[in-house]
């Protein structure tokens, strides 16, 4: 079985963070494990309260794996500060880890920072090391200083993030009003990866369950387009299957979830 790694905060309502990338390599058979960076409380209705995990405690969770067991993907989410951030980039260049998928954290959707404002010089650091990184609109405009509305404008942020060094850019299109087409820049070519909005509330950790399956995919062997082409169906399915949870954001539905519930139609995964 495929071993993947998320180095990522934990979402106490389950929906996101660490929970929902566990969640989604589970469902995609691979063996999740995990480096907590942070701990979040955390419902639907929004986050309350962080506790940055120390650097120390960081570095040892990696060691602890890297020294025992053969990782073949790394999901980066919640990072929070510079100090964590250098942490895992010099660990995982000591480590030479294989297909790295950086989710670049920074707001949650209820508006609430997770990552600290004077941490995004350190991230684009650990962006350059990446084979995929994977911004939504909000986050493609920090890392470029870009407006970011139209399809054209996200095929210029990718054009701009890619020079920090990362093999392949993911711009998500899931805050724009009527549309959920996702742009990917691979290899100098553009893949506009369509996908319509589904009518829902419940979009609790969207950009979770979507790295964590590009990183479980690209570990079962898959390329990085490949890899993003199943994950956009994968989520679509996850979304279509989200539901009420709490008083506030559901989570999305993940297809071991809908097979427990007594489905049958788990998708091409
Ligand atoms: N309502 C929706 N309908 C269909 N796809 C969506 C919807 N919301 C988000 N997506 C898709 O979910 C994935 C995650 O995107 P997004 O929600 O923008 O990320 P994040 O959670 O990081 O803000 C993307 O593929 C995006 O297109
Ligand atoms: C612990 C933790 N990590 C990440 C997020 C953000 O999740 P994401 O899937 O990008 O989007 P929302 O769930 O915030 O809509 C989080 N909330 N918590």
């Amino acid at each position: 079985m495929k071993k993947v790694l998320t180095i990522a905060g934990s979402d106490s309502c389950g929906g996101a963070g660490i929970q929902a990338d566990i969640k989604t390599m589970d469902a995609l058979g691979v063996y999740g494990m995990s480096v907590i960076c942070a701990v979040t409380a955390q419902n639907t209705m929004g986050v309350e309260d962080v506790q940055d995990m120390t650097p120390d405690i960081v570095r040892a969770q990696i060691d602890a794996i890297f020294t025992d067991i053969e990782v073949d993907a790394v999901k980066i989410g919640m990072v929070s500060s510079p100090e964590i951030i250098r942490v895992i980039k010099e660990r995982l260049i000591f480590y030479k880890a294989k297909k790295i998928v950086v989710d670049p954290v920074m707001v949650s959707k209820s508006g609430y920072h997770l990552l600290k404002k004077k941490a995004i010089d350190e991230l684009k650091g650990l962006i350059s090391i990446a084979d995929i990184v994977t911004p939504n609109i909000p986050e493609a405009e920090v890392l470029t200083g870009l407006n970011i509305i139209t399809e054209e404008d996200m095929k210029n942020a990718a054009k701009n993030i890619i020079k920090m060094g990362v093999k392949s850019v993911l711009i998500k299109g899931g805050h724009r009003c009527n549309d959920a087409t996702d742009i990917l820049l691979y290899k100098e070519n553009f893949l506009v990866i369509p996908g319509k909005k589904i009518d829902t509330e419940n979009t609790h950790g969207t950009g979770c369950t979507l790295s964590s399956s590009i990183a479980s995919q690209l570990a079962k062997g898959f390329s990085i387009k490949e890899s993003v082409i199943l994950s956009k169906k994968y989520i679509t399915k996850a979304i279509e299957n989200s539901f009420a949870l709490g008083k506030g954001v559901g989570p999305v539905g993940h297809l071991i979830d809908l097979y427990k519930r007594g489905g049958t139609d788990y998708g091409e995964n």
